[in-house]
Order: C-alpha cells, then structure tokens, then sequence
C-alpha cells in the first residue's frame, strides 16, 4: 500500500557561518546547517532534487539508515552506489522510508559532512499504530564536533609525507551550536565574535511535569562524546529505528553515525535552567564541553543555570561504554530473532598502518580506495576490471598477530576489492581492535553497515576466542541496529542477513579514517538489480552511456 510522496528541492553550497561563534566556510542546505529535518511517516516516498550549488565540487547525500530495498542506486555513496553529482547538476533522489525510526542524511564524498551537510530523517509511524512508550513531546537534536580548517586542508594533511594530522576538533555543537572562546591566542580580530547570535546556546524549552521524547543523533567528524542533561535522568527506548527494552542512564554514550531516542521528565526544581552537555570521550581530548539550556518554561531561555556544568564521565572510562552497549536489547514484543548460525565468519583486523610512506588505516592490512566507477555500475553492466579482483582476507593471522602492542611490521596494501556475499546467506562480522601504530594506544570505532540493519551479537575485551566468545552471544534478544562501536583493545561481533541486492559500503564513521582507508564493499544479489537509472552514470568508464568492455 502506497504512502504519500514527500517531495524536498535543496540547494547545496558554500556560506560563511558562524556555528561556534568562529567564522568559516561551511557547506549548507537552503542557507541551513544543519539542513532541512525531513519529516515522513512509515512507507512514504522521499523525493529529494538536489542542486549542487558548490562551484567547483562534487557531491553525494548518503541516507543514513534508510535500506534502500529496490533502490540501491539512491544510497548516495560516491564509488560504490553512483557517480558524483557535478557542480550545477541537479540529481533526483527517490526512495521510500519503510520502518519508524530517527535517521540521517550527510555527505559522502570526500571530507564534506564535517563542513556542515547533514542532517535528521524523522519517520513517523502510520496514524492509529502507537508506540509502546508514551510521552508529550517529541524533540530531535544533533551532536557535531567542528574544526576551523576546511576539510580541503584536512584531507590534504592526512595524505601527505608527513602525516598531516587533523587533531583535536576546536568544539562541540549542540544542533549546530557551540561556543568557541574567541580570547584565545592566535586568533585573528574580526574572525570571532562572540556575542553573534548564530552561536548563542541551543535551547530546549519544557514545560514543567511533561515527559519528552528527546531524539539525539550523532553527526561527528572524529569524536565519541558523552550527552548529558544536569540533574535528570534519561530512559533509552529506540536506537537506529529499534526499540530497546528501556533502561536508565545519567549520561548517554553516543558514536558517530548512531541515533538514539530518550524520555526526559521534566521533574525537577522548576525555577531555574539546567546544562545540557556533550563531553569527549575515548580520545584524551582538548576539545571543550559543548553546551546547551534545558529551559524550564517560564523561565528566560538565555538564562544561565546557576550551576557549573556537570564534567562527565573521564574519558578513558571503557568499562561504562562497555557497559552501556552490554545493556541494549531489543524491547519485549519487538524482538527479531536472530539466525541461530551463520554461513560465514568474517573477522576484521582493525589497524592503523604505513603505506609508501603514509599513514592509513586497514582491515586485516589491506587499506581501502575507491575506485572512480562505481562498483553497482561496474558490476551489473560487467565492467570486472574497474577494480581489484583478488578477495579481500577473511581473517588475519590469529594464531601469530597481537592486537595489545605496536605492530613489528605496519606495512599494508592498497586494495578497491570487494567482498561477495551469497545472497539470503548468514554473515558474522567480528571487529577485531588493536594497538595503533603509538604505544599503548588503541581508539574507539564506530562501524556503520549500509543497506541493512545487523543483530548486535556481543561485545568483548581483548582477543576474539573462535571457540568461546560465540557462546556468550545473545542468541534470545540482541538489538538490530545499522552503527555499531568496537572499544580500544576490544571487539563486537554482528550478523546480518545478506537479502539486500546491491553493494553496500561498510566503514568506519569516523571521517578521517574512512578517508584513510578504514572500510571494505560487500556485493550480494547483483543480479537481482533492476535497471539502474543513468542519472547516476557519467564518471569512469560510464561516462557518455557506451559501456567500455574489457
Ligand atoms: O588516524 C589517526 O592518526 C592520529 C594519530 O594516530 C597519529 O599519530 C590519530 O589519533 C588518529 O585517529
């Protein structure tokens, strides 16, 4: 049965903004960033024409979340589902929502996303279903990290000999809103001020004694951050478009690419405000806190809480983010059993490394590029030799490789392979952390698998054990979602169903490190692809509509 058509015209460019009261270019939607919420309900049909306004660069909007069944061609992700939209090219995006849930939409090409193309995909459900928790108000809110650099800089350092690293990111914003103290050294007059309203506080006004649905997602570049509101505690009920089975948190952990719904009540000292605060954790960070009001109605909404802003969690406290994702489960009456088994176990080595001199990242050592004809292209019209024919490993060398030091050997190969899945089979992925290439140093990944939703099957510390850690899988009850952590020296295991025909990209969401080659395609059902739409040919070896053969 056919929903409504929910038709989006927006223009992407460059603007100088001023999100943390520091000005630089930033890449908006309709002079917005963060761009346009779109609003649907279950089973309507997104139309989006995007203009790229941008003078001189490409762009792709990736629907972060959303399945795409029949439509693999509209993910959105440069490389692997279509060509880049050019400069004054105008490209039709059609798909249809079919599941309730908070999602989004950013860019993927290149760096952008972290200049300010993003934003929320909020779909309803359909008038008459409820949902199996109740509240007044139903709110959404983005959490970002913000550098000052362009990304053109940025990407350039981290391709260079040497390493040109992008650092700590300069501040947090709440819904695009963040603080920069415009007093420190360096900076140049006129380039900070800060009294500019675009980078006053977010506020989020309530009304005493109301319950709120408070949708937070996060859009950072780089860091894994800590969401707290001063005094109240948060009840998780949805992740990814899933329900969870509710528990009570005082600070939510929250990874780039992950979306979380929470009820708030709004049940303590009405006279006042409350801090809303984003802190860093993981990295051992400079960047400070970003801050919001939790505005009790009537109070003034630009008043400041009396209070110091809670500090938050300590940054290199893995237990409790073990803890948090060991606590979600899918909600009683909304489970999707798993598989029991699976046809394939595909273990991923998650290293830093050194290639020709540059500093990348791998999966059991082999760093990804993408190639200039996209894979779905290349494949369904048979153009085999646009990229690397050799498999990419399964596993890496168990018995020999440990994941606690620096690697003796960091050196790791190129490679544009792909994985092919056998369609409706089973697959396990076991992200596998390790030291980087710095001693005593291992980082928090977030993984986000487009195309499908995947059963988080279980967390762990240290090693991955091929014969024991399976056994303390959840096998009653895991969580589906589509972005999921592996912790510093830790690993995750999912598994998913490969019954989505197409190729699907599967990537670190930190920006850098995708940048840098921490991600890997999987190709299953390509012959179950419809007619591809030309619009996304016209780069590589699709150019022009006649198909080069080899
Ligand atoms: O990719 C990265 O590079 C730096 C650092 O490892 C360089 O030494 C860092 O923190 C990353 O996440």
């Amino acid at each position: 049965e056919g929903g409504k058509i929910r038709h989006y015209r927006w223009e992407v460019k460059y603007e100088y903004k001023s999100p943390d009261c520091y000005k630089k270019l930033v890449i908006s939607i309709n002079g917005r960033t963060p761009g346009p919420t779109i609003e649907a309900e279950q089973n309507d049909t997104v139309v989006v024409e995007l203009k790229n306004s941008l003078l001189t660069e490409n762009v792709a909007i990736h629907w972060h979340g959303i399945r795409q069944i029949g439509t693999p061609w509209f993910d959105g992700t440069e490389g692997v589902t279509q060509c880049p939209i050019l400069p004054g090219d105008t490209f039709v995006y059609k798909f249809v929502v079919d599941r309730p849930g908070t999602y989004l939409y950013h860019a993927h090409y290149g760096m952008p996303r972290e200049a300010g193309l993003y934003g929320l995909i909020r779909v309803a459900l359909p008038p008459g279903v409820s949902e199996p928790f109740s509240y007044d108000y139903d709110r959404s809110i983005i959490l970002n990290d913000w550098y000052h650099k362009s990304t053109y800089e940025q990407a350039t350092g981290l391709s260079s000999i040497p390493f040109g690293w992008v650092g700590e990111p300069q501040s947090l914003l709440i819904h695009g809103k963040g603080s920069f103290n415009c007093s420190t050294p360096g900076i140049q007059s006129g380039l900070c001020n800060a009294t500019n309203p675009e980078c006053s506080p977010y506020v989020l006004t309530v009304v005493p004694g109301k319950t709120y649905r408070l949708r937070i997602a996060s859009l950072t570049a780089l860091s894994a951050l800590s969401f707290q509101i001063e005094g109240h505690n948060m009840t998780v009920v949805e992740t990814d478009g899933h329900y969870v089975e509710p528990f009570v948190v005082k600070n939510l952990f929250i990874y780039s690419g992950e979306t979380y719904s929470v009820l708030i009540t709004a049940d303590q000292d009405p006279s006042r405000n409350y801090w809303a605060v984003t802190n860093v954790v993981s990295r051992n960070s400079t960047t400070p806190n970003g801050l919001a009001i939790f505005n009790y109605y009537p109070n003034h909404p630009k008043r400041s809480p009396p209070t110091v802003p809670p500090a938050g969690p300590v940054w290199n406290d893995v237990d409790s983010r073990l803890a948090q994702s060991l606590a979600i489960r899918a909600r009683q009456g909304y489970i999707h059993p798993p598989p029991q088994t699976s046809d394939r176990v595909i273990v991923m080595l998650n290293t830093q490394n050194r290639i020709n001199g540059h500093v990348r990242w791998s999966v059991n050592n082999v760093s990804f590029n993408l190639p200039h004809t996209p894979y779905l292209i290349a494949l369904k019209h048979k153009l085999g030799h646009v990229f690397d024919q050799t498999p990419p490993p399964d596993g890496y060398d168990f018995v020999n490789y440990d994941i606690f030091i620096q690697q003796p050997n960091v050196n790791a190969t190129f490679s544009n392979s792909i994985y092919r899945l056998a369609f409706n089979s089973t697959v396990d992925i076991i992200l596998q952390n390790a030291n980087t290439m710095n001693p005593n140093n291992s980082e928090t990944h977030p993984w986000h698998l487009h195309g499908h939703d995947f059963w988080v099957m279980g967390h762990g510390e240290g090693k991955f054990d091929m014969y024991s850690d399976p056994q303390k899988y959840n096998l009653v009850d895991p969580i589906m979602k589509n972005t999921v952590a592996v912790q510093p020296y830790g690993w995750t295991a999912m598994r998913f169903r490969a019954d989505n025909p197409g190729v699907w990209a599967f990537h670190c969401h930190i920006e850098s490190h995708f940048y840098m080659g921490m991600g890997v395609v999987f190709e299953e059902g390509i012959d179950k692809v419809g007619e591809l739409p030309t619009s996304i040919m016209g780069c590589g070896d699709t150019r022009g509509g006649t198909f080069h053969k080899p």
